[in-house]
C-alpha cells in the first residue's frame, strides 16, 4: 500500500483479511490503552439513557457496544461497516458476551449512510476516518444524520507535534508494529498505517472541516501524548 491514496475496495479488503488478528493485534500492540481511549470517545458524543447511537466503521464493534452501554436497554445503537468480516466478529462478540444490549449491525457505506436525515442522538466513529476515501463526504453524511444539537466523536491517529513523540511513533507503527505483522503475514496491511496517518489532517485542519460541513461546534482533543486525537463535533 505505497501509493499516496488507497481505493475504497483495497481498503475494504486489508480489513477484511486482518479481521482474525484485529482484535487481539489492537489489544497487545496498546497494552490494552485503546479501551481508554474508546471510553474516553464515547463519553464526549455525550450519550443518553434512551438514545439512538450510531457508531460508523464499527469494526468489530468496540464502540458500538460501549455506546450501547450508555444508552442503555431503552436506547438502540447501529454498528455500520463495509467489512463483511469484521462485521461477522461484532455480531459474534455481541451475541457471546452482549445480549441484553441493544445493538444492530449494518453493512454499508460511510460515505452514503443508509439513514434518514436527523436519525440519531449521538454517533462515534473511531479510526474510520482516516481509513475512508472521502472525509469531507464523510462528515457530510454525519452531520446529515445526526439530530439538530447532536454530537459526533471521532477517535483517530494523530501525528504529533513533539518532535521526539512523533520519531517514537513513527519508529513503533514501522518497526513494532510491522514486524508483529509479519508473523501472520499481514505485513503490507499493517504497513499503511503510518503513511496514511501522514496524510491524515491535523487536529486544527480537522477542526476546519468540521466548521466547513456546517457544524456548530468543533473542537479536536488530542489524547495519548498526541498519539491519538479525538474530533468532537455538535451539529
Ligand atoms: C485501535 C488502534 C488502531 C486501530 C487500527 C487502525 C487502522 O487504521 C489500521 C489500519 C491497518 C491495520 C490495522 C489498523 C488498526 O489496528 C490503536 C492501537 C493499535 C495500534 C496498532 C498500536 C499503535 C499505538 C501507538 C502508535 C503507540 C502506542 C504506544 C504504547 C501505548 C506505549
Ligand atoms: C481501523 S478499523 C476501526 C474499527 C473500529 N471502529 C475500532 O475502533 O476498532 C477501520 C474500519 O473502517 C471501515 N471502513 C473504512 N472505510 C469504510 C467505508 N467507506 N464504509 C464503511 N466502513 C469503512 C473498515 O472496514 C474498518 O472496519
Amino acid at each position: 500500500m505505497t501509493n499516496t491514496q488507497v481505493t475504497a475496495s483495497e481498503v475494504q479488503a486489508i480489513f477484511n483479511r486482518l479481521a482474525p488478528v484485529y482484535d487481539q493485534f489492537n489489544q497487545s500492540l496498546s497494552f490494552g490503552l485503546h479501551r481508554i481511549w474508546k471510553l474516553m470517545t464515547v463519553k464526549w458524543c455525550q450519550p443518553k439513557l434512551g438514545d439512538v447511537g450510531l457508531d460508523v466503521c464499527c469494526g468489530t464493534g468496540d464502540l458500538t457496544q460501549l455506546l450501547a452501554q450508555q444508552v442503555g436497554k431503552t436506547g438502540k445503537v447501529i454498528g455500520l461497516d463495509f467489512s463483511v468480516e469484521l462485521l461477522a466478529i461484532a455480531q459474534q462478540r455481541a451475541t457471546q458476551n452482549t445480549p441484553q444490549l441493544p445493538l444492530e449491525w449494518i453493512e454499508g457505506d460511510a460515505l452514503n449512510l443508509p439513514f434518514g436525515d436527523q436519525t440519531f442522538d449521538c454517533a462515534t466513529m473511531g479510526y474510520g476516518l482516516r481509513n475512508v476515501t472521502d472525509i469531507t463526504q464523510c462528515l457530510k453524511e454525519l452531520y446529515r444524520v445526526l439530530k439538530p444539537s447532536a454530537k459526533v466523536a471521532i477517535l483517530d491517529f494523530h501525528r504529533p507535534h513533539q518532535p521526539l513523540i512523533r520519531s517514537f511513533q513513527q519508529w513503533y507503527l514501522n518497526q513494532i508494529v510491522v514486524e508483529q505483522a509479519k508473523r501472520f503475514d499481514l505485513t503490507d496491511e499493517y504497513a499503511y498505517i503510518s503513511p496514511s496517518v501522514d496524510r491524515f489532517p491535523v487536529g486544527t485542519e480537522q477542526v476546519k472541516l468540521g466548521y466547513n460541513t456546517q457544524f456548530s461546534h468543533a473542537v479536536h482533543y488530542p489524547i495519548a501524548g498526541g498519539l491519538m486525537g479525538v474530533l468532537v463535533l455538535t451539529k
